[in-house]
C-alpha cells in the first residue's frame, strides 16, 4: 500500500466522521493556520529566501499577507457563507421552502506551484478548511525548502489526518492522482493541467486549474507613460517575473516604443538599483533549468535594457527587449522570467487582433486614460481578468473570483468565490403533503387547460425578498392609517402640513411650527 493511498484513506476517515461539520471546528483550524503564519514567520521566510531569493519584507508583502487577510475574511464571513441561501421560487413552489446549501464536498487535492509556494498553496486551503473539507496538500518540490518547512510545522498546527502535507515530485503527484478525490485544485502550467484534468476524469472528479499564459499588457500612445512604465516594471519584474499575472509583453505604438524603453529603464534603476544582482529585493530564477530556459527565449531578440547574467547565481537582469515580433521565440511560450517583450502595432485595432489570434490570457493590462478604449477592450477580448491602468492588484481583492479562462485555467477562487469552489452547492426543496389539489396540473392524463395553469404556475417567478419588502411596506401603511385614524379621534381640529402633523396648540407658520 503506497504512503498516498493511506494518506488519502486516513484524511477521508477522518472527514466521514464529521467532524469538520461544526463551523466551531473550521474557525478553530483557520485561526490554527493564522497562528502558524504569525508564529513561523521566520521559518517561512528563511525557506522562500533559499528558494528564490526573496527579501523578508517581500515575503511578507507577497506571500503571507494576502493570506492573512483571507483567513481573516474566511474568519469573519464564514457563517454568512455557510448559510442557508434563499432563492426565487415560482408560484408552484411559493409555500415550500427552497434554498441552497453549501455543504463540504469531502477530500481535496492541493497542488501547489512553486513560483509563490506559501500564498499559492495555503489560499485553497483556506477555502478548503473553510467549506468543511480534508484536505491533501501537496507543494511544489521545486521549491523544496518551503515544501520541507511546510511537512514539517503545518502538522504541529492543523489536524494531521485531515489536513497532511505530502511532499515529492512527479512520481508522487502521480501516485496521489490515482486516488480518489472528491475535488482537485492544482496550480502549474496548462501541460500539467491537462495530465492531472486527464487523471481526475478516472473517478469523475472535478478539477479547479489555475494556470498561466502569455498576458499582454497594451500602453495606449495617449497615457501617461511614465506612471503606466512605473506600475509595468513593478508588475513585471517582482519576483524576477516569476507570476502567473506578470504582464508577459508590452504592445504599443512604434512612435511610443523609445519613450517606454527609457521609462521602464528609469524605474529598473529606481527600484533595484544600478546592479539588482546584489539588492535584497530583486530575487533569483528557481533553478538552473529555468535559468537555461529563459536564456534561450531571449534569442534573436533585441535587448534594449539588461541582459545580464550569471549561470551560477540563477541571476538574470530586469531585461527589455525591443522590436519582436510574434514569431520571435520569446513569444512562443509564457516567460515567466524577468524579460520584457515589447511588439509594436499600430493601435487598439491591432492590439485586440493581436490577443484575440492567441489563447486567452489569464490578464489583460490595459494603459489608457480614455475609458472608452478600455471598455472596448474589455467588450472585444476575453481573459481571466482585465485591469486598466495599473498590474496585479486584483489578485488583492477578495471579492474579486481569482481564475482564468480557456487555456489560462478553469474554476476560481479568494474569498467566497474559494468557499464556493470548494462546497457542494446543494439544493434543496422542502414541501409539505398539504395542497395535493395544486399538483393535478402535473399529472397525467394531460390537456391543454392543464398545460395553460402549470405555464401560469411555473413561469411565474416570486421574488421572496420582494414580497417580504412589500408585506412590510403594506403593514406599514396600515399602521399609519392607524395612527392617523386614533390621531383624528384624539385630536379632531388639528392642523396638517405637508407630512407633519400638529396637534391643536401649535400654530403652522411658513417653514416652521410655533406654539401659541
Ligand atoms: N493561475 C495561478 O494562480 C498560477 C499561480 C502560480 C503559477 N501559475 C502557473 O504555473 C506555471 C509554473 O509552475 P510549474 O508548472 O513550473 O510548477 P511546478 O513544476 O511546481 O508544477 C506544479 C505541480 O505539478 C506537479 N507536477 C509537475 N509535473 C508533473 C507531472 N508530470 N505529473 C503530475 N504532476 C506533476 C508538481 O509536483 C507540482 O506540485 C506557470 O505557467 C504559471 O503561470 C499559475
Ligand atoms: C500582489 C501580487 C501577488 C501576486 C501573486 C501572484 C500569484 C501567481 O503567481
Amino acid at each position: 500500500m503506497s504512503r498516498e493511498l493511506l494518506v488519502v484513506q486516513r484524511a477521508r476517515k477522518s472527514f466521514q466522521t464529521g467532524k469538520t461539520k461544526p463551523l466551531e471546528y473550521r474557525i478553530h483550524q483557520l485561526k490554527n493556520l493564522r497562528r502558524f503564519i504569525s508564529e513561523r514567520q521566520g521559518d517561512i521566510t528563511e525557506a522562500v529566501r533559499r528558494d528564490l531569493g526573496k527579501s523578508e519584507n517581500g515575503t511578507q508583502l507577497f506571500e503571507t499577507l494576502g493570506l492573512e487577510g483571507e483567513i481573516n475574511l474566511a474568519l469573519e464571513k464564514l457563517s454568512e457563507w455557510a448559510a442557508p441561501r434563499m432563492v426565487e421560487k415560482n408560484l408552484l413552489t411559493i409555500s415550500d421552502e427552497v434554498y441552497v446549501q453549501p455543504e463540504p464536498l469531502g477530500v481535496v487535492l492541493i497542488i501547489g506551484a512553486w513560483n509563490y509556494p506559501w500564498a499559492i498553496t495555503l489560499q485553497p486551503l483556506v477555502g478548503a478548511i473553510a467549506a468543511g473539507n480534508a484536505a491533501v496538500i501537496k507543494p511544489s518540490e521545486v521549491s523544496s525548502h518551503s515544501a520541507k518547512v511546510m511537512e514539517e510545522l503545518l502538522p504541529l498546527y492543523l489536524d494531521k489526518d485531515l489536513y497532511p502535507v505530502v511532499t515529492g515530485g512527479v512520481s508522487e503527484t502521480q501516485e496521489l492522482l490515482k486516488q480518489r478525490f472528491d475535488h482537485i485544485f492544482y496550480t502549474g502550467g496548462s501541460a500539467v493541467g491537462k495530465i492531472v484534468m486527464a487523471a481526475a476524469s478516472c473517478h469523475l472528479t472535478p478539477v479547479t486549474l489555475e494556470l498561466g499564459g502569455k498576458s499582454p499588457c497594451y500602453i495606449d500612445k495617449n497615457c501617461d507613460i511614465r506612471v503606466a512604465c512605473r506600475r509595468i516594471t513593478w508588475g513585471k519584474f517582482v519576483n524576477c517575473g516569476q507570476t502567473c499575472i506578470a504582464p508577459d509583453f508590452i504592445l504599443c505604438e512604434p512612435s511610443v516604443q523609445s519613450q517606454v524603453v527609457e521609462e521602464i529603464q528609469k524605474c529598473i534603476k529606481e527600484f533595484y538599483t544600478d546592479n539588482p544582482e546584489t539588492f535584497e529585493d530583486y530575487g533569483r530564477i528557481i533553478n538552473q533549468r529555468h535559468f537555461k530556459r529563459l536564456m534561450a527565449l531571449m534569442e534573436g531578440s533585441t535587448v534594449a535594457v539588461g541582459g545580464a547574467s550569471d549561470e551560477s547565481q540563477c541571476y538574470i537582469a530586469p531585461t527589455v527587449l525591443k522590436d519582436v515580433t510574434g514569431d520571435s521565440k520569446v513569444m512562443k511560450e509564457e516567460i515567466f522570467g524577468p524579460l520584457l517583450p515589447i511588439i509594436t502595432v499600430s493601435g487598439v485595432d491591432e492590439a485586440i487582433r493581436f490577443i484575440n489570434e492567441r489563447e486567452k490570457p489569464l490578464v489583460i493590462y490595459v494603459f489608457s486614460q480614455d475609458n472608452k478604449l478600455i471598455k472596448r477592450v474589455i467588450a472585444e477580448t476575453s481573459s481571466g481578468a482585465l485591469l486598466a491602468n495599473d498590474c496585479l492588484v486584483h489578485f488583492t481583492v477578495s471579492a474579486l473570483p481569482f481564475g482564468g479562462v480557456g487555456n489560462s485555467g478553469m474554476g476560481c477562487y479568494h474569498g467566497r468565490y474559494g468557499f464556493d469552489q470548494l462546497s457542494h452547492l446543494r439544493s434543496c426543496l422542502i414541501k409539505q403533503l398539504k395542497m395535493e389539489g395544486v399538483n393535478s396540473m402535473r399529472y397525467p392524463p394531460h390537456s391543454a387547460k392543464k398545460l395553460g395553469w402549470a405555464r401560469f404556475f411555473m413561469l411565474k417567478q416570486v421574488n421572496v425578498c420582494r414580497l417580504r419588502r412589500m408585506a412590510l411596506l403594506a403593514t406599514m401603511a396600515g399602521l399609519a392609517a392607524f395612527l392617523v385614524q386614533v390621531k383624528e379621534v384624539k385630536y379632531p381640529n388639528s392642523v396638517q402640513r405637508g407630512d407633519c402633523v400638529c396637534p391643536p396648540g401649535m400654530k403652522v407658520e411658513a417653514g416652521s411650527t410655533k406654539e401659541d
